[in-house]
């Protein structure tokens, strides 16, 4: 598992910000995976989910960014995969919250929905924050059980 690989990912909603996003993970020197869309033609997000929740697994990333119009449908079809917990956050506030006490692996925007500026404080906010543990371990255990 590279620390140093993110992945992303978008459907047609998200190209414009996917985009600008991988200039950002790239000027951090991190090495970057991106498993599409690129290009215009309209797709369908849980294809680039099943792809994200794949490369997490296989541990060819540790992390990962989706992004739709919404964030919304690529957060629902990422989060069906059990080893993934994707956040779909709106501001820097919401980023730090993902990491701290959600653990979140995979942050999820939406490039209809939030502007670039905010889009690169939550990719540098979700980056840079650690997993705070303690009580929010035994919840993301929990999250992590089969129901
Ligand atoms: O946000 C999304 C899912 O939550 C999609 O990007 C959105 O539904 C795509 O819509 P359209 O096909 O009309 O471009």
């Amino acid at each position: 598992m590279s620390d140093d690989t993110i992945a992303i990912a978008c459907d047609h909603g998200g190209l414009d910000l996917k985009e600008l996003l991988k200039k950002d993970l790239e000027a951090r020197g991190l090495s970057v995976l991106d498993l599409g869309t690129n290009g215009t033609e309209s797709v369908d997000y849980p294809d680039f989910a099943n792809a994200m929740a794949e490369t997490v697994k296989s541990g060819k990333a540790a992390r990962g960014v989706l992004i739709c119009g919404t964030g919304i449908g690529i957060s629902i079809a990422a989060n069906r995969h059990p080893e993934i917990r994707a956040a779909l956050v709106h501001d820097a506030f919401t980023a730090r919250m993902s990491r701290e006490h959600n653990d979140a692996n995979v942050l999820v925007l939406g490039g209809r929905t939030t502007g670039p500026g905010v889009a690169q404080d939550c990719l540098a906010t979700f980056l840079d924050t650690e997993f705070e543990g303690g009580r929010h371990a035994r919840r993301v255990e929990k999250m992590s059980r089969p129901v």
